[in-house]
């Protein structure tokens, strides 16, 4: 990446100071562009979902490791737990989507109240254990199903046909079949089993991104460890699991007790699991880089304050825009052989793109995932009809809370007062893009037009060409469309 006119900055920069000018490409097309990550993971989307509890769980890792990128369930879920979530998320189909499956005894009411934690919107009415992989689907209920009907019927008296398809059909077959016969969902059986389910934006999904996948063809998931506690036994626990990354968190990341705890999950995965990346931070430094480099990690993960639910420039002064931030720790760690993500502060699709020009492998998003299905919240109706779900930062009290459970009264409340987090927010789900997969589409279109306009046909290409050049506020915002009207 070179700056505009080599117009180096001398202060620091966020994404909102800076944008892309366009230089002669010879790609002459947005889909000749891939995006496979450049931190080693060998995911095939450099895309991260934050370790945060209101957003990363199992039904959020699946969805998006379907699509290329991958989750990280956060510390402060139990290790039992968390070796479920990593279980379910292997088992998972890599191409069809898991349906809310619900019994032909379920009541009306129940299936309603789960169909909103899937984007797909239905229940599938099954017989059989669905952990065990013997559901057997009967019929399918959708909301329309449920108008002027009672909410304890059950399911059974209401469910409609499904159109059945065979898990060897393609994508392109299913999109036809799903038109031909007007229906929303597709049900995958293979003889009388339920396979998963496929709608028609699912089955373009699935031509146009590939899911990540470990080396015996199961979807990636990560999980984190902070520095406190038994670092040696979780972190041999969550190998044990399947976890495929692990990710040493903790908000001042440059400091003697994490450098500590890196060198014992280092130790433990080099006998356990050698392949395991470890992902180590909260850095903005090049020497803060080196340091947990030198440690043992194997990529740096760079923001302290760009958070939405972060409080800590405001309590503490301490930070550095999140720009100038990347760019220096992804050149430092690139000279280790080491790479970055860009965790926090991602707001729109560009600040993906910026981030990735400026060199990291992976870009984390927490808070603008929190307003999807597939966040771990309950979805929520306001005053005024508009859906949200409530998020949290992970250093808030109630953070916090959570994860001194073990500890006594007087500890918790002391360490309450240490708060560096909002402990609620309302994340509106957009009613354009209500789903996980509806941003991944809205980031991946823009991301795969930046190379394009850059010249790239490769994330390590767009490092190299990227030109970018700082902005003025009225900059910014000559750039923001007018959604509504002038007046
Ligand atoms: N990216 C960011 O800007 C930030 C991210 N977070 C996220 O919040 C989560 C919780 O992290 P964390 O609060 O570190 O909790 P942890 O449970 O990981 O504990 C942090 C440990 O580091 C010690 N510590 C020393 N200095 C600091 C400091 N300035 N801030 C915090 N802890 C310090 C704490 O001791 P003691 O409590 O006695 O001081 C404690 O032992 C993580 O997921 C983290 O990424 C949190 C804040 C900023
Ligand atoms: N200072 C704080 N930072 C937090 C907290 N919870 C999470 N985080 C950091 O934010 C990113 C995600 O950023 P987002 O803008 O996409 O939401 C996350 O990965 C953490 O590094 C917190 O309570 N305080």
């Amino acid at each position: 990446m070179r700056f505009l006119n080599n117009n180096t900055p001398t202060h620091d920069l966020t994404y909102s100071d800076v944008f892309m000018v366009p230089s002669r490409s010879s790609v002459a097309s947005r889909l000749d562009v891939d995006l496979s990550s450049t931190d080693g993971l060998g995911t095939p989307l450099p895309l991260v979902v934050a370790n945060m509890t209101a957003i990363s769980g199992r039904r959020m890792a699946e969805t998006i490791a379907r699509r290329g990128g991958i989750a990280i369930i956060p510390q402060d879920i139990p290790t039992d737990i968390v070796g479920e979530a990593i279980g379910k998320v292997k088992r998972s189909h890599t191409v069809f989507d898991t349906p809310i499956t619900v019994t032909p005894s379920t009541t009306l009411g129940e299936a309603m109240s789960l169909m909103p934690k899937r984007a797909h919107g239905v229940a599938l009415v099954a017989e059989g254990d669905r952990h065990a992989g013997t559901a057997c689907p009967r019929g399918i209920v959708s909301p329309a199903d449920a108008v002027d009907e009672d909410r304890f019927a059950q399911v059974h008296e209401v469910m409609t046909d499904f159109l059945k398809v065979s898990p060897d059909a393609t994508p392109r077959e299913i999109f036809d079949l799903l038109t031909a016969n007007h229906q929303e969902v597709a049900v995958a059986v293979d003889g009388d089993r339920l396979v998963g389910v496929m709608t028609r934006k699912g089955a373009l999904r699935s031509a146009l991104y590939q899911p990540a996948v470990d080396a015996e063809g199961r979807l990636k998931i990560g999980a984190a460890v902070g520095i406190n506690g038994d670092v040696a036994g979780k972190t041999e626990a969550l190998l044990g699991h399947g976890a495929d990354v692990l990710v040493v968190d903790t908000a001042h990341g440059h400091q003697e007790k994490m450098i500590e705890a890196l060198a014992i999950v280092k130790k433990v995965r080099d006998r356990v699991a050698p392949d395991v990346r470890i992902v180590a931070g909260n850095v903005v430094t090049a020497d803060g880089v080196r340091d947990l480099a030198e440690a043992g990690a194997d990529v740096l993960k760079v923001g302290v304050g760009p958070g939405a639910m972060c409080t800590t420039r405001m309590q503490t002064g301490v930070g550095r825009p999140q720009f100038s931030a990347v760019l220096e720790c992804a050149e430092t760690a690139a000279g280790l052989g080491r790479s970055i993500w860009a965790d926090g502060g991602v707001r729109h699709p560009r600040d993906v793109a910026l981030a990735l020009a400026a060199g990291a492998g992976s870009v984390m998003i927490g808070s603008w995932f929190a307003g999807t299905h597939e966040s771990t919240g309950d979805l929520r109706t306001d005053a005024q009809g508009r859906r949200y779900k409530e998020s949290f930062g992970m250093a808030s009290a109630r953070a916090v809370k959570m994860r001194t459970r073990d500890q006594s009264g007087f500890d918790r409340a002391r360490a309450g007062l240490f708060e560096e987090g909002i402990s609620s927010s309302r994340m509106y789900l957009d009613p354009d893009r209500p789903g996980v997969e509806d941003l991944v589409d809205f980031i991946v279109s823009g991301v795969r037009s930046s190379c394009t306009y850059a010249g790239a046909r490769s994330l390590p290409e767009f490092n190299e060409l990227a030109t970018v050049g700082i902005q003025s506020v009225s900059g910014y915002e000559e750039g923001r469309p007018v959604s509504a009207s002038w007046s």
